[in-house]
């Protein structure tokens, strides 16, 4: 036939190849290739995926030691995770054992057992301690000096890759002959199973590419370390690292060393850090609670999009009328190209040359009402849709910062700032990116795609055979993107967020920016952060491109078959040209939907990265929980006790800080802290505001323990002057009344306070008086002036409990004298219960009692004349000032200096650090 007389020998051959006319029986020519090349295939995916799993890993040997691979199978890594969660539940449970092994040990002694080899754990307790990989082991760790030779680990991931790329292709081709056949196959006299016999084999070769890449992932996984004591999720060894900083050590990796990197969230430790056998478990940026670590759970793309939903439960009627709105837009849609077609055919003229004009200007006049209604019902769907995504908005920033607010003060030290924006920020701007834009178009879509299948099947089913071989690839394609941006997403979201981190810290802290002339560097330090989102970003638009360019190229062919097969049919009289028409209307119509669809996947699979963040953050609930416990609702007298309190800061576990304090502080009494620097004040001080819980031992209000009552209403009765106040950017009214509600007090009150406070006077020397700003953290007036509207604040809200935390000892003399005054008022006229945090020994000495804290300990406690009389720490504090004194008087006489301080400070006279010797 190709060597036939046609004009077009081509279109000949052409319709030669598609349009013969083959006996219709089972065993016909058409369905024997067909099997045989399913056959074909059967042998040549394994035998590609054979080659993939032998030579296409990229993993390392295995390790030896306490660190142990991560483990490859689902199933396996959710035994694994439930054995972490054991593990740590059963270390919860066993920790008390560990405490007292602890106890015993001063922590100095502490020290040295942390320093312990790691296979070697404290006796009879269990080793909280990392287990990170030691010395031998880490040789054997991917990158540090590989047992494979050089050449096969590094030519894994291209052999996976080619493997990947061959079953694609193949599948590809297969598919596309498969159309061909199935599409020229006349089933006029046919068995009726043979079409969907011959539709079966494109069915299986998606399925067998799906199930072939699935295998080969899952068996060619790279199996980084898993770690379970220093962080949640496997770590990988990267060998090139250009700009993270290690989690453990907060040094910056060097590019040309790598290090380890967890791919689930923002994790890197340094070579370095992993050979420290003594390395805390103090990753900076994880969250976590009072007692430790919390891990951050990946998200895929089903229950990311389910939980999306559920945040918009709120929105549900609003939310189901916009759907009914949408569900009539697609069915008038859908009815369009019908309609179009039905116009086309009469615009042709029948067999006798005649046109049928009325029919033509029936369908024309349904047509515009259609489309009339179809604009004012798609006008009021978008309306609604983009009305409960806003809300949706609204409520997840809301409900993120109040989640962040309520989490134990010990996730904000190990924190940054710049990080939590980020969340905020950054995370949930991806996030809701997708829902943002496409709540409306998910649905819309997934109407038109299911309509548009039906009715392109139901004009040609020939045609729609042919087109549909290209789906399988298309999405094939994207589903590879999709992944690859995801993690290319969680890549830029960590570098945005140190660079917010980076950013946060230099304006907070821009006066010693300045001063030490290092804007450049910060500025550096920043683009670094921005360069690496940037090159992710970069690679990310690259990668899209081209997936947009291959599945174009497939939809591209896919058209042109169609308009030339289907021209092929209505020259053969098969098909008119207005069914033509309609089918690539409906054909375009399903593409369109399908193609939008697949973009939305896409964008919620990278966007995936965003949620993890944002929902890990989301469910994790403080360990200290503001809802649980009794209220305070008894006549509070103030009366705290401490009972064998030991506690060591979560950052640093090495150091054990307050080691069996035990102290009663009488209600309506001033108790003095005094002791070294470091030795644990500030501490003891944020245990009775319990910012954090012991590790051991107990504390109660009234005879209340801690635990058995509500926090927030707990942190009600303290009042706080500490070394650095910091104010509110807000007016000094505000931050007097900080806290209080508006009904609570007057500005008659607000004024009183201040007097009190002795900062009455100053503030109204300003020019706006009370409602003067003192701009971020007060930064527009003086320490004295910020530390006495701290004091004024206690005066308005008459705690029960007042702590002074070393409130003079950040100030100039002067300063000193005008807030010491306002706390001695404070003190006398409040009748409240004062602990008292002070480094000058005249300022503790008319304490009710005092408390000599000295190694984690209560050295020894009583007033002033107690301790003076029992001859320890405090009286040689007491005999070394008073010498200070002497002499200083004698230099004075001696100098004809009248103010008796010989040219010497007055506060260095009594200062308990110096006297101490720090
Ligand atoms: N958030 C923290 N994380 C880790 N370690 C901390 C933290 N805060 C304090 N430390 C450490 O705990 C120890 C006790 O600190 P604390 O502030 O209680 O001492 P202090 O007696 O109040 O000292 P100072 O008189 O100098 O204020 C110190 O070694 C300190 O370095």
């Amino acid at each position: 036939e190709c060597s036939s007389s046609s004009a077009d020998p081509m279109a000949a051959c052409l319709r030669a190849a598609l349009l013969p006319p083959p006996p219709p029986s089972l065993a016909s020519p058409a369905v024997s290739d067909l099997l045989l090349c399913s056959l074909l295939r059967l042998l040549l995916s394994p035998l590609l995926l054979f080659i993939g799993v032998r030579y296409g890993r990229k993993d390392s040997p295995p390790l030896r030691g306490p660190c142990r691979r991560a483990p490859s199978s689902p199933r396996a890594r959710r035994r694994s995770r439930t054995d972490s969660a054991r593990s740590a539940t059963d270390d919860g449970a066993r920790r008390d054992s560990l405490y007292s092994s602890l106890s015993s040990a001063r922590a100095a002694d502490v020290r040295g057992e942390l320093a312990k080899p790691l296979l070697s754990p404290v006796s009879g307790a269990p080793d909280l301690r990392p287990s990170l990989p030691s010395d031998q082991d880490l040789p054997s760790l991917p990158g540090a000096a590989p047992r494979e030779p050089p050449g096969a680990a590094a030519a894994g991931p291209l052999v996976n890759a080619a493997v990947l790329f061959l079953l694609f292709a193949s599948s590809t081709l297969f598919q596309v002959y498969a159309g061909l056949k199935v599409a020229s196959h006349d089933f006029a006299s046919a068995s009726p199973c043979l079409p969907p016999l011959m539709c079966l084999p494109v069915l299986w070769l998606n399925l067998q590419v799906w199930a072939g890449r699935t295998l080969l992932g899952e068996m060619t996984r790279e199996e980084g370390i898993f770690l379970p004591k220093v962080h949640r999720h496997p770590v990988f060894f990267h060998k090139t690292l250009a700009f993270h900083w290690c989690d453990l050590c907060g040094v910056r990796v060097k590019g040309s060393e790598g290090a380890w990197r967890c791919r689930l969230c923002d994790f890197d430790m340094c070579r370095t850090c992993a050979k420290r056998a003594d390395a805390a478990t103090v990753s900076e940026n994880m969250l976590r609670g009072d007692r430790g670590v919390r891990e951050e759970a990946a998200v895929t793309n089903v229950s990311y999009f389910s939980r999306s939903l559920s945040l918009a439960r709120p929105e549900l009627p609003l939310l189901l009328l916009s759907f009914l709105l949408l569900a009539l837009y697609c069915a008038s849609s859908l009815a369009l190209p019908n309609f179009q077609g039905l116009i086309i055919d009469k615009v042709v003229p029948d067999d006798a040359g005649e046109y049928d004009e009325a029919g033509f200007r029936f369908y024309v006049k349904i047509y515009l009402a259609v489309m009339l209604t179809q604009g004012a019902l798609s006008t009021v769907y978008q309306a609604a849709f983009s009305l409960v995504s806003r809300r949706m908005v609204f409520h997840v920033r809301n409900t993120l910062f109040r989640k962040i607010l309520w989490q134990d003060v010990a996730f904000f030290d190990g924190t940054e700032s710049g990080h939590l924006i980020s969340r905020l920020t950054n995370d949930v701007n991806m996030m809701m990116q997708p829902i943002q834009t496409s709540l409306s178009s998910l649905l819309s879509n997934t109407l038109m795609l299911a309509g548009g299948v039906a009715m392109c099947f139901y004009n040609s089913y020939r045609l729609s055979m042919l087109a549909f071989v290209t789906v399988g690839p298309i999405m094939y394609l994207w589903d590879l993107y999709a992944n690859w941006s995801k993690q290319l997403n969680r890549r830029m979201l960590s570098a945005w967020a140190e660079g917010n981190s980076v950013a946060s810290q230099s304006l907070s802290h821009i006066r010693t920016v300045k001063a030490f002339g290092t804007e450049e560097r910060e500025i550096g330090t920043y683009s670094e952060a921005n360069k690496e989102a940037l090159r992710a970003g970069v690679r990310d638009a690259w990668g899209n491109g081209l997936t947009s360019a291959l599945t174009n190229y497939l939809d591209l062919g896919t058209g042109v078959l169609i308009l030339f097969y289907g021209g092929l049919l209505v020259m053969d009289g098969k098909m008119s040209v207005g069914r033509l028409v309609t089918f690539q209307l409906f054909w375009n119509m399903m593409n369109n939907a399908y193609q939008n669809l697949q973009g939305l996947v896409t964008s919620f699979t990278r966007s995936a990265a965003g949620a993890e963040k944002v929902f890990s953050l989301w469910d994790s609930a403080p360990d200290i929980d503001p809802s649980v416990g009794n209220g305070v609702d008894w006549d509070v007298e103030g009366g705290i006790e401490l009972k064998n309190v030991k506690y060591f800061y979560q950052m640093r576990p090495d150091n054990l800080v307050l080691d069996g304090i035990n102290l009663k502080i009488p209600a309506g009494k001033t108790v003095a802290l005094v002791g070294r620097s470091g030795g644990g004040k500030t501490t003891i001080v944020n245990m009775l505001l319990r910012f954090y819980d012991p590790k051991e031992g107990t504390i109660s209000l009234d005879s209340f323990p801690y635990e058995s009552l509500k926090v927030h209403e707990l942190r009600r009765q303290f009042g706080v002057v500490s070394q650095d106040t910091e104010l509110f950017a807000k007016t000094i009214a505000e931050n007097i009344a900080y806290g209080l509600d508006p009904s609570e007090y007057t500005m008659e009150d607000v004024h009183e306070a201040a007097r009190r406070a002795q900062a009455h006077d100053f503030i109204m020397e300003m020019k706006d008086g009370y409602s003067t700003r003192v701009g971020e953290r007060g930064g527009r007036i003086s320490g004295g002036q910020r530390q006495r509207i701290a004091i004024a604040r206690v005066f308005l809200r008459k705690p029960k409990i007042i702590l002074l935390d070393e409130a003079t000892s950040a100030l100039d003399e002067n300063s000193q004298q005008a807030v010491q005054d306002a706390l001695n008022t404070l003190i006398k006229e409040c009748n409240a219960t004062v602990v008292l945090v002070a480094h000058r020994l005249s300022t503790v000495m008319n304490a009710h009692k005092i408390a000599v804290i000295e190694k984690g300990k209560v050295a020894e406690q009583g007033s002033h004349d107690d301790l003076v009389r029992l001859g320890g720490i405090y009286a040689k504090l007491v005999e070394k000032t008073n010498k200070k004194k002497e002499n200083a008087l004698n230099q004075a006489a001696i100098d004809g200096d009248g103010d008796g301080e010989g040219g010497g400070k007055k506060s260095d006279v009594d200062n308990i650090d110096s006297l101490l010797g720090k």
